[in-house]
């Protein structure tokens, strides 16, 4: 499993009201997953749980056989930086950075990724604007503007391409169509599966629209997964 998660209960602070409790919750290699819930329900909870940003006192997350609670903190940002692709909701790029040198980002803090994207082709450089090209950003002119001149269309892609360079084992994705019109919702997600597909990714998706349920292979909503609360 990619990701197994057992006995789970979480909370922000020791005084504070239990946010998730899952009894188990596993992911299998390959898997998309698309994961709904109301407002406040523990989406982003979850994913920082999963990526390792934060950890859990009670029960066991286990992500690409590394039980996360068990790592220390630089462990775990290693960790992360190597098996991990993540997409934020607001994209979070570095705005004075080229579309090609925010797409490269994650090669810096991982040999890992690194090696496995100038395995791909004749460079870090050559990869980002593969990627780029994959994801319907194939004007040469875009790959050295900074981002803060680019549409939010544009933007998604380039946090698309940055989650998937290096080929982590898992894609996270926290909102990522949130500020896209419908039309383009469906396209840029059917392009995130193709490189998925061709990585052998596993993706786990967090959205409120129900209209892109029936993209994925699975579908949890997080008000019935957190039943015992
Ligand atoms: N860093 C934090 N410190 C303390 N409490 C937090 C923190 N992050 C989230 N929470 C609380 O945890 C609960 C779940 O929040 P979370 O952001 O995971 O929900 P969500 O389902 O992703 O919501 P949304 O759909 O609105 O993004 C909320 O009550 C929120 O106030």
């Amino acid at each position: 499993m990619v990701i197994d998660i057992k006995g789970l209960q979480f909370r922000w602070q020791p005084s504070a009201p239990l946010v998730l409790a899952i009894e188990d919750l596993t992911v299998a290699p390959g898997e998309r997953l698309f994961i709904k819930g109301a407002s406040g329900s523990g989406k982003s909870t979850l994913l920082s749980l999963i990526a390792g940003v934060t950890t859990a006192a009670v029960g066991s997350v286990r992500v690409i056989d590394h039980a996360l609670e068990q790592l220390g903190s630089v462990e775990r940002d290693h960790f992360r930086a190597d098996h991990i692709g993540y997409i934020f909701q607001m994209f979070n790029l570095i705005p004075y950075l080229s579309v090609v040198d925010n797409v490269t980002l994650p090669c810096r803090f991982s040999a890992r990724r690194r090696n496995k994207a100038r395995s791909r082709g004749r460079g870090l450089d050559a990869e980002a604007r593969r990627l780029l090209q994959h994801l319907d950003m194939d004007h040469a002119d875009l790959h050295q503007r900074a981002v803060a001149t680019l549409s939010v269309g544009q933007q998604q892609r380039v946090a698309a391409a940055r989650a998937l360079i290096g080929s982590p084992e898992l894609l996270i994705a926290d909102e990522p169509t949130s500020s896209l019109d419908a039309d383009r919702r469906e396209s840029f997600i059917r392009l995130l599966f193709d490189e998925c597909r061709a990585s052998g990714a596993t993706l786990v998706f967090v959205s409120h629209d129900a209209s892109l349920e029936h993209l994925f292979d699975r579908v949890i909503d997080l008000a019935v997964v957190n039943r015992s609360l």
